[in-house]
């Protein structure tokens, strides 16, 4: 089993309750916007704790409260790409890629950084500032840093909120090639029903919050 997550969170007056299993592959999350999409990936990575339920991967537990195990959100091996990219802008892209990657213990890491340049196409941007680059490059990049983190699984928030519509082609094929060559589980967001059919291997759809915290 890949996500295993049962949870309620309170965000400001809404309340949100989520339950699903999945198997291997891309699970995308879909539902209209404030519905509690990003919520729950931010829940996945420890950036916000549930008031109740499990949250496990790949048979990892990341939070139980039954249980009182809430691990850091450094120690649940999570590569996270945010809907705003947030990018160091400060930092080249050669210093906002191996950010991660110092991070994590030499025989902890599964991909190189040549391989990432290489898979990405990102190897002709090192020196440049993020401000400098397309959408496009900047969603490359961004999902870059998250691989060389050395994930154990991806959490991708509207990877192509960014990109212009012809440059969507291309992200959408990076993102079926992670799928598909690197087998990491992947939990999704989107609110575009084609993007998510053509993607995910299992579709969970989010309703607005129906009661208040
Ligand atoms: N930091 C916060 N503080 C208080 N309430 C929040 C916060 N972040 C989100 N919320 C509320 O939680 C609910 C879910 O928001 P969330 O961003 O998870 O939805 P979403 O489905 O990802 O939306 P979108 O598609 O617009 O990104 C909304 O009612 C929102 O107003």
């Amino acid at each position: 089993m890949s996500f295993d997550i049962a949870v309620t969170l309170h965000r400001g007056n809404s309340r949100m309750t989520y339950e699903f299993t999945t198997g291997p592959g891309l699970t995308a999350l879909f539902g209209p916007s404030g519905a509690g999409k990003t919520s729950l990936l931010d829940a996945v990575a420890g950036l916000v704790r549930p008031v109740e339920g499990h949250i496990a991967v790949s048979g990892t537990v990341l939070f139980d409260r039954a249980e009182g195990i809430n691990l850091k959100p450094e120690k649940r091996r999570c590569g996270y790409a945010f809907q705003d990219l947030r990018l160091f802008p400060h930092r080249t892209v050669r210093d906002n890629l191996l950010y991660g990657w110092k991070l994590v213990r030499p025989e902890e890491r599964w991909l190189s950084v040549d391989l990432a340049l290489d898979f990405l196409g990102i190897g002709h941007l090192l020196d440049r500032m993020p401000s400098t680059l397309s959408g496009g490059e900047a969603q490359r990049v961004a999902i870059g840093r998250a691989l060389l983190s050395a994930p154990r699984f991806l959490l991708m928030d509207e990877p192509l909120a960014s990109v212009d519509a012809n440059r969507r082609e291309e992200i959408l094929s990076l993102i079926e090639r992670i799928r598909d060559e690197l087998e990491l589980p992947i939990l999704y967001v989107s609110h575009d029903r084609a993007e998510v059919e053509r993607l995910a291997h299992r579709i969970i759809p989010v309703e607005p919050p129906s009661s208040q915290a």
